[in-house]
């Protein structure tokens, strides 16, 4: 549904995507997570047509973002992560104004904008001037601008960025919905657990490239080659750090502190490596009591992959 292939854009000499090949297929949810000035907005404008690649290609739908812009603009909804001015406008109008825009007749409009109101709960707003809405009243009325022509895919660029908790729910819970409705949506945001939870899968970008992509758990087992380790001895806590320390695929072991008996270590190895090392330490005689993997949280994952990729690009 949604394909790019080597995509890259430069400003100047200064690259902001590079090579970026995505492969998105239909109903799929996915999330683009990035820190600021990752790349993320300008992939999306690249996807949305409004800019053109350097070299490399998209296809949406199977239509060419550069070769057929007009059919690719009808089969997408944009969401840029600016909201511009619109004083003279209040929200219904407004959607007017673009359902038009798209070439809606009267009627088709008067028809599909009440749906929409609806659907992004701003019903009781549509005689509100769109500037005197809150951020988050905006950010839907710009969703519900996206989906006036009832598109197969949306690109939506931080939609939650500047909302509050209450408002990112409500965003999540209409997303939940276009994803029901079996949209396909590509969504940005700097924040993975944000994305987690509703995406079907992620994809990483950093300095422009993709530098992980797949299903959430897929991206923790990865990274899981670095967990975090607790073991509980009940005495001879000097023999068992240094025999922890001797194994090949542990790093970094510590006493944990105020905490009795407690041997804090990283792991590199498989599943089955670590049931060798409980076997190991159980046949050295190590009086272990407990043995507790410690999951890492998605923030932790994100800024783990962040670490790699810097580490290899030294
Ligand atoms: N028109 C431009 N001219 C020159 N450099 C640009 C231009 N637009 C973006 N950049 C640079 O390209 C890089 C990627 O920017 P982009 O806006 O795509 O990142 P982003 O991941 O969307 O960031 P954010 O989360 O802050 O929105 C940044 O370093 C940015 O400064």
């Amino acid at each position: 549904m949604i394909e790019t292939v080597n995509l890259t854009k430069k400003y100047g000499s200064f690259t902001a995507v590079e090579d970026l090949n995505l492969s998105i297929s239909e109903g799929t949810v996915y999330g683009v997570v990035g820190q600021n000035g990752a790349g993320k907005s300008t992939t999306f404008q690249i996807l949305a047509t409004l800019m053109s690649p350097t070299y490399g290609s998209a296809y949406i739908s199977g239509f060419d973002i550069t070769k057929e812009p007009a059919k690719v603009r009808q089969v997408i909804g944009y969401m840029p992560d600016f909201f511009g001015v619109y004083d003279q406008f209040k929200a219904e109008e407004y959607l007017h104004f673009y359902g038009a825009s798209y070439g809606l007749s009267v009627a088709e409009r008067e028809e599909v904008i009440p749906q929409l109101l609806e659907l992004v709960n701003l019903t009781g707003k549509r005689d509100s001037y769109v500037d005197l809405l809150s951020r988050g009243m905006k950010q839907r009325l710009c969703l519900a601008r996206a989906l006036i022509h009832n598109p197969k895919v949306l690109i939506l660029d931080e939609p939650a960025s500047g909302l509050d908790p209450r408002a990112r729910v409500e965003m999540r819970e209409i997303l939940k919905e276009l994803k029901a409705m079996g949209k396909t949506i590509i969504i940005s945001s700097h924040i993975l657990p944000e994305l987690a939870e509703m995406c079907d899968e992620i994809g990483v970008i950093n300095c422009g490239q993709l530098v992980a992509t797949g299903t959430v758990s897929e991206i923790q087992t990865k990274l899981q080659v670095h967990k975090e380790i607790i073991v509980t001895v009940s005495g001879e806590m000097e023999r068992a750090v240094r025999f922890f320390e001797g194994e090949l695929e542990v790093l970094n072991v510590s006493v944990v502190e105020n905490g009795v008996g407690k041997i804090q270590f990283g792991f590199r190895g498989s599943d089955s490596s670590q049931q060798a090392l409980i076997k190991k330490a159980v046949l050295a005689d190590i009086p272990l009591l407990g043995f507790q993997t410690l999951e890492k949280n998605l923030e932790d994952v994100f800024m783990e992959i962040m670490k790699e990729v810097e580490v290899e690009g030294e």
